[in-house]
């Protein structure tokens, strides 16, 4: 399915925020990791945690599930034995489930996204997981992956945070189950740092132990502990919402999203800074962030790595400034569901925004006229382009039409219906 954006001068309206699909992918593992009944209220509907409720089921969980709440008994260390499974195209569940894997004797990830997370790298995990004593089946560091477990002990692990914090957070969600203590090291420049914060959140809140180095370098990590089984409330989503709030920048506009925590661990609440910087008018009160935007932008310098899921919709925001935006420290947007740098940016530039790549950078020359438009979008497989694109589509003077834009559904799949509710016009094509 594609989706036509046209030029939409005004949005108004108010939506509530969609639940975090971090929080749901990490609330519903460690629920599995329980032995007893866990209740999640208000987990994410998408293509990435349905992925998680598939796999931890296949694995031994049961789910029983209403509008509101998702209610798990787990399996707590003994997941059942299992031939396959399939995590989509979810990054995050597929390396999380491999640390778990280990805890069994034989796994195999299927590839199903060979052009999206076929492509991604998953070394640094699989070197990790053999320092334990784990066998690692794999085509080049990437899927079809099969893990032997083999009984892992613990003891001392050394993992890169280079390319992905998923490697170490996957560690992070393994060792407590081991029977002996483990020391975890990180090494090289630990990326997305901020995302591990909610890892340790939400491991604490399931009354897992880990003491860690500040810096996030090391963790030393008891063994022989056992997930509890707990009462979670899953918070709504930055990553996301980002989008939305970066269309209603773009445009004239009267936009409030509600449930968007002002003290959330999400790096990507970063987008209220980003867009207040920009000065674009904004309030964020009792969780309701109000965009009264008229148009205006002003361009800014920013450190992604502090909010890597917002950084496209930022950068689409920075399309219409004023002035030359950087975001710098961005290289591992390269190892997503596509090249986000490479493939954004000629996405991009089809449309008529000026921009410039470097290796870990993204270069925006603002264009506060608009953009031509008028052409057609390939999605490549990632969520975050076409949400980013739709920004765009918004105040380009033609319209654009975003291929395969069904893959919105990883993470959003709400996301046009939201748009059309605040007066965007966009429309669903075969
Ligand atoms: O741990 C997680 O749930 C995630 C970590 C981040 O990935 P990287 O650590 O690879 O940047 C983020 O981009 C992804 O959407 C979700
Ligand atoms: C990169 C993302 O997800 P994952 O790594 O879990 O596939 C994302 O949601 O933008």
């Amino acid at each position: 399915m594609d989706v036509i954006v046209r030029p939409t001068e005004k949005l108004s309206g108010e939506i509530g925020a969609l639940s975090s699909k971090n929080y749901t992918t990490r609330y519903l593992l460690v629920a599995a990791l329980a032995e007893g009944t866990s209740t999640i209220y208000y987990p994410a509907h998408s293509e990435d945690s349905d992925a998680m409720r598939r796999c931890i089921q296949d694995l031994g969980a049961t789910i029983v599930e209403d509008d509101e709440k998702a209610v798990i008994t787990g399996f707590g260390s003994a997941p059942r034995d299992v031939a396959e499974l399939n995590v989509g195209n979810a990054g995050a569940v597929l390396r999380f489930l491999m640390g778990i894997a280990a805890l069994s004797s034989e796994v195999k990830f299927v590839n199903t996204y060979p052009d999206s997370l076929g492509k991604r790298p998953h070394d640094d995990l699989i070197d990790a997981l053999e320092q334990l004593g784990v066998q690692v089946e794999h085509h080049n560091g990437r899927l079809p992956i099969t893990i032997r477990g083999g009984k892992p002990k613990g003891g001392r692990i050394t993992v890169s945070g280079e390319v992905s914090s998923q490697y170490l957070s996957a560690l992070l969600f393994l060792t407590p189950l081991l029977p002996e203590d483990s020391e975890i090291t990180v090494t090289g420049d630990l990326k997305s740092k901020v995302v591990v914060g909610q890892t340790l959140e939400v491991l604490a809140q399931a009354g897992i132990t880990i003491e860690a180095a500040d810096d996030y370098t090391s963790f030393r990590v008891p063994g022989q502990q056992s997930y509890k089984a707990q009462v979670y409330t899953v918070q709504g989503d930055y990553p996301g919402s980002a989008a939305v709030l970066a269309a209603a920048a773009v445009t004239q506009s009267d936009v409030t999203i509600r449930n968007l925590s002002e003290d959330s661990k999400q790096g990507e609440r970063a987008i209220i800074d980003v867009l207040r910087t920009m000065e674009v008018p904004l309030t964020h009160e009792n969780g309701n962030v109000r965009v009264q935007g008229n148009g205006k932008l002003k361009a800014l310098e920013f450190d992604g790595d502090t909010a890597t899921d917002a950084v496209l919709a930022m950068v689409a925001a920075a399309v219409f400034a004023k002035g030359t935006s950087r975001f710098y420290n961005v290289e591992n947007l390269r190892y997503k569901e596509c090249d986000r740098i490479t493939d954004y940016l000629t996405e991009l530039a089809k449309a008529g925004a000026q921009v410039e790549e470097r290796q870990a950078e993204i270069i925006v020359h603002g264009r506060p006229e608009g953009v031509e438009g008028g052409v057609e979008i390939n999605a490549h497989y990632d969520h975050r382009v076409i949400m980013a694109l739709t920004v765009v589509g918004l105040r380009s003077r033609q319209p654009i039409r975003i291929k395969d834009a069904h893959h919105v559904a990883k993470s959003y799949p709400q996301y046009f219906d939201h748009l059309q509710a605040l007066g965007a016009d966009v429309e669903w094509v075969k």
